[in-house]
C-alpha cells in the first residue's frame, strides 16, 4: 500500500534520505505545487468564474489563447518569480524568456511550461493540464540568456504535470522514478496516492489522431494498420484505441495502465518537425516515461538526446510502452536504408 504522506514530505525525503535534490529544488518544486493548486481553483470555476472562451489574442506560435491560456500563465510567473530559486522562466505562451526582474532574488535553476495543456478541451470540460520541466542553469554563464535553456532533455532536474480531471492529480520525477500526488481538497495539499510507478512493456492500447491518417508518412501507416488488422493480423491481437487530445490526460492513462501515444511528423506541413513542443511537453514527458520504465522517440531517435536549436522548437513524439515505442521507431529507421 502506498504510503500516505505529503508532496512536502516525499521531497524532504528526496532531499535528506536520498540526496536526490537539493533544497532550493525542492521548494521551487513546492511553489510550481502551489501554482498548479492554484490554477485548479480557476478551471474548476468554470462558467462561474468567467474563464472559459477565448482571450481574443494569438500567442507566438500564432494559435488562438484562451482566457484560461493567459491565467495559468500569469499565476506560474506571479508564484515562481519571488521564490528566490529561479534565473528565468520560458512558457509557450510567451516569445521570450521571462527573467525573474531584480528586485527578487536570483536563483539557480531555468523553469519551462506549458501553462495549459489541452486547450481544445477547456470549454468542452475535458481534462486538460500544466506540463513543466526543470533545467540548471550552465556553470559560469553571466546573466541569463535563451542559449541557456537550449540543452537536451536528459539534463533535465526535474520533470512533471498536472492534470485537472476528475481528480486533479499531480505526477513528478527528479531522475528516481515516477510518483503520482492526488489534490486533497478539503486539507488543500497534494497526497501521495503511488509511488514507483511503471508502464508494462507491452499493450493493446494506441493513442493517435486518425483523422490525420492521409498526412502520415508510410511507417507511421503501416504500425496503426497492423494494429487495427487485429487478431487476424500480423500483431496476432485487437487494439484499443484512445485519443483525447490533451497530451496531459493521454500520457497520464499511459502512465496508469499502459499505451503508445504518437503525435508523428505528418505532410500537412512538412516543414515542421511535428505539433509538440520540445521543451514543453516532449522533454517533460519523455523524462516521466522513461523513469516509469517506457520509451519516448522522435520516430528515429531518443527525444532526450536532442540538443534543442530553438526555444519553440517543434518536435514529432512517439512515447509509452518500450516494446511499441521501439517497434514504431524501428519501421522508421527501416525506411531510411
Ligand atoms: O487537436 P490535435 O491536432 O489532435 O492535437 C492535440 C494535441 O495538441 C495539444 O493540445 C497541444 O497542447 P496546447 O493545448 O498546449 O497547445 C496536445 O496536448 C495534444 O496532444
Ligand atoms: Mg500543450
Ligand atoms: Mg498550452
Amino acid at each position: 500500500m502506498t504510503r500516505r504522506i505529503s508532496l512536502t514530505q516525499y521531497l524532504i525525503e528526496q532531499q535528506r534520505q536520498h540526496g536526490h535534490i537539493p533544497q532550493e529544488l525542492r521548494l521551487l518544486i513546492e511553489v510550481v505545487a502551489r501554482a498548479c493548486k492554484r490554477i485548479a481553483i480557476s478551471v474548476n470555476k468554470g462558467a462561474l468564474g468567467d474563464v472559459l472562451g477565448t482571450a481574443g489574442s494569438e500567442n507566438v506560435q500564432g494559435e488562438v489563447q484562451k482566457k484560461l491560456d493567459i491565467i495559468a500563465n500569469e499565476v506560474l510567473i506571479e508564484a515562481n518569480e519571488w521564490g528566490g530559486h529561479l534565473a528565468a522562466m520560458a512558457s509557450e505562451e510567451m516569445e521570450g524568456i521571462y527573467l525573474v526582474p531584480n528586485r527578487f532574488p536570483q536563483g539557480e535553476y531555468l523553469l519551462m511550461f506549458d501553462p495549459l495543456d489541452g486547450s481544445s478541451n477547456i470549454d468542452v470540460n475535458v481534462s486538460i493540464g500544466t506540463i513543466f520541466s526543470v533545467l540548471k542553469k550552465p556553470e559560469g554563464s553571466k546573466g541569463v540568456s535563451e542559449d541557456d535553456f537550449l540543452q537536451p532533455g536528459s539534463a533535465q532536474a526535474a520533470a512533471g504535470y498536472c492534470v485537472y480531471g476528475p481528480q486533479t492529480t499531480l505526477v513528478l520525477t527528479v531522475g528516481d522514478g515516477v510518483a503520482m500526488f492526488t489534490l486533497d481538497r478539503e486539507q488543500g495539499s497534494f497526497v501521495l496516492t503511488q509511488e514507483d510507478v511503471k508502464i508494462p512493456e507491452d499493450t493493446k492500447e494506441f493513442a493517435i489522431n486518425m483523422s490525420n491518417m492521409r498526412h502520415w508518412d508510410a511507417p507511421v501507416k503501416r504500425y496503426i494498420d497492423e494494429c487495427l488488422a487485429g487478431e487476424e493480423g500480423p500483431r496476432g491481437k485487437n487494439f484499443n484505441m484512445r485519443w483525447i487530445a490533451s497530451m496531459v490526460a493521454d500520457v497520464h492513462r499511459i502512465l496508469t495502465r499502459g499505451g503508445v501515444f504518437m503525435y508523428p511528423w505528418d505532410k500537412r506541413e512538412p516543414n515542421k518537425a511535428g505539433k509538440l513542443r520540445l521543451m514543453y511537453e516532449a522533454n517533460p514527458m519523455a523524462f516521466l516515461v522513461e523513469q516509469a520504465g517506457g520509451a519516448a522517440t522522435n520516430a528515429r531517435e531518443r527525444i532526450m538526446d536532442l540538443k534543442p536549436t530553438k526555444l519553440h522548437e517543434r518536435v514529432a513524439v512517439v512515447l509509452g510502452s518500450k516494446n511499441e515505442v521501439e517497434r514504431v521507431t524501428r519501421y522508421h529507421l527501416e525506411q531510411a536504408q
